[in-house]
C-alpha cells in the first residue's frame, strides 16, 4: 500500500517508502482504519522492530502506521543540548518503509499538539483523524499533556471508543531494555558495535556538504566520539565500498587517502572506530565487504 519506490543501494536495494501523514485522513481515506505504533521510533532498534513486527500481525491485512513526531519532542522540551537523534526522518522513513510500515502519522509536534489532554488526544487525533482500528506501544509510552495519559488509560478509552490497545512486551539485550538512549550512549562512546547489536542494524547516517565542499554529520544526528571510523557507502559503480574517515568532535568527516578527492556519498553505515595499535599507523587497509561487522583492528 506504500506509495513511493526508492532505490538505496547502501541499504541494499529498493524500497516502497511509506507515506507521511502530517493531517486528518479524509473519512474515506484507504488509509483509515490502521494499526497505529505509537511512540517517536529514532533509531527504529530492535525494540521498535518488535513493535512493528506485532503491529502487523494485528492489522491483518489492513494498514500499519507509525507515530513520529517532528520535531522530537525531546527537541522540543529542550531536555537535550547537543544533538542527539539516531536517524533523520529521510532515514527513518526508509527504515520504516523497509518493515512494509504504509503511513507515517508525523504530526507537528509544538505547543498546541503537546497541550492535547490524553482524552484530546484519543478522540481528536486516534478516533476523528485517523480513524484507527487498533494502537500499540510499550508498558512505558505516555501520552499527553504532561505525560498524563499511560497505557491503562489508553485501554480504557480504547474499549469505550472501539478500538484495539495491545501492549507490546519489553525487548532486552543482555538483561537490559534496548532503548534509543542506551545505543545513543554506545554511539557517543565510539562503540558501533554495540550500537549495532542493538540497533539490529548498523548506524545509518546521513552527512551534509559543508561550504567549504567538505562533509559534516547532520547537525540534528548524535556524534560520535572524535576518532577514525570505517564506514560503508555507495560506490560510484552503484555497488557499496567500505571508506576510512576521520570524525571530529564537530562532526566534520575528513576522508583518507585517494578517496578524499571521489564524490562525497550523503548516507554512510558506520561501522567501527578503528583501534589504532601504534601511533603511526596512517592509512587502515579496506576489508573484503563479508567482514563488515568485524572489528578492525
Ligand atoms: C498529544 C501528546 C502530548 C504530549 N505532551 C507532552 C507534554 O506536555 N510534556 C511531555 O514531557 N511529554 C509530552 N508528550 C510525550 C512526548 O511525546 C514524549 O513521549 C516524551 O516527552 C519523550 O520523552 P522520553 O523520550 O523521555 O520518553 C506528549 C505526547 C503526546 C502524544
Ligand atoms: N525495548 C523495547 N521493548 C518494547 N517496546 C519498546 C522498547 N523500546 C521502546 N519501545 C516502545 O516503542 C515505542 C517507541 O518508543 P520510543 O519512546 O520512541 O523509543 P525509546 O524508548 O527507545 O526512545 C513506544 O511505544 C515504546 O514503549
Amino acid at each position: 500500500m506504500a506509495s513511493t519506490s526508492h532505490a538505496y543501494p547502501l541499504f541494499g536495494g529498493t524500497t516502497d517508502l511509506p507515506d507521511v501523514v502530517t493531517d486528518d485522513l479524509a473519512s474515506d481515506h484507504p488509509l483509515r482504519n490502521a494499526v497505529l505504533a505509537l511512540g517517536n521510533f529514532d533509531g527504529f532498534h530492535l525494540g521498535h522492530q518488535a513493535l512493528a513486527g506485532m503491529a502487523h500481525r494485528l492489522a491483518a491485512g489492513r494498514p500499519v502506521a507509525v507515530m513520529s513526531c517532528e520535531p522530537h519532542p525531546r527537541s522540543f522540551f529542550c531536555k537535550e543540548n547537543a544533538p542527539f537523534r539516531l536517524a533523520t526522518p529521510a532515514t527513518k522513513r526508509w527504515q520504516l518503509g523497509q518493515y512494509g510500515v504504509d503511513f507515517i502519522y508525523s504530526p507537528l509536534f509544538d505547543h498546541a499538539f503537546a497541550g492535547l489532554s490524553p482524552i484530546e488526544f484519543v478522540d481528536r487525533i486516534l478516533v476523528d483523524a485517523l480513524g484507527v482500528r487498533g494502537v500499540i506501544a510499550g508498558p512505558d509510552f505516555r501520552f499527553g499533556n504532561r505525560r498524563a495519559g499511560d497505557m491503562s488509560l489508553l485501554s480504557e478509552l480504547g474499549a469505550a471508543r472501539g478500538f484495539s490497545v495491545s501492549i507490546a512486551p519489553d525487548i532486552t539485550h543482555a538483561g537490559v531494555r534496548v532503548s534509543s538512549t542506551l545505543i545513543r550512549a554506545a554511539i557517543q562512546a565510539g562503540d558501533l558495535h554495540g550500537a549495532s547489536r542493538l540497533l539490529g542494524h548498523g548506524w545509518l547516517v546521513e552527512t551534509r556538504q559543508t561550504p567549504n565542499g567538505g562533509l559534516k554529520l547532520h547537525h540534528d544526528l548524535c556524534k560520535p566520539r572524535a576518532g577514525r571510523y570505517v564506514g560503508f557507502v555507495d560506490g560510484p559503480d552503484g555497488r557499496g565500498e567500505r571508506r576510512c574517515i576521520d570524525i571530529t568532535s564537530a562532526g566534520e568527516f575528513l576522508p583518507l587517502g585517494p578517496q578524499a578527492v571521489r564524490a562525497t556519498p550523503t548516507m554512510w553505515r558506520l561501522e567501527a572506530q578503528v583501534v589504532r595499535k601504534r601511533p603511526d599507523v596512517r592509512q587502515v587497509p579496506f576489508r573484503p565487504a563479508d567482514n563488515a561487522q568485524k572489528p578492525i583492528r
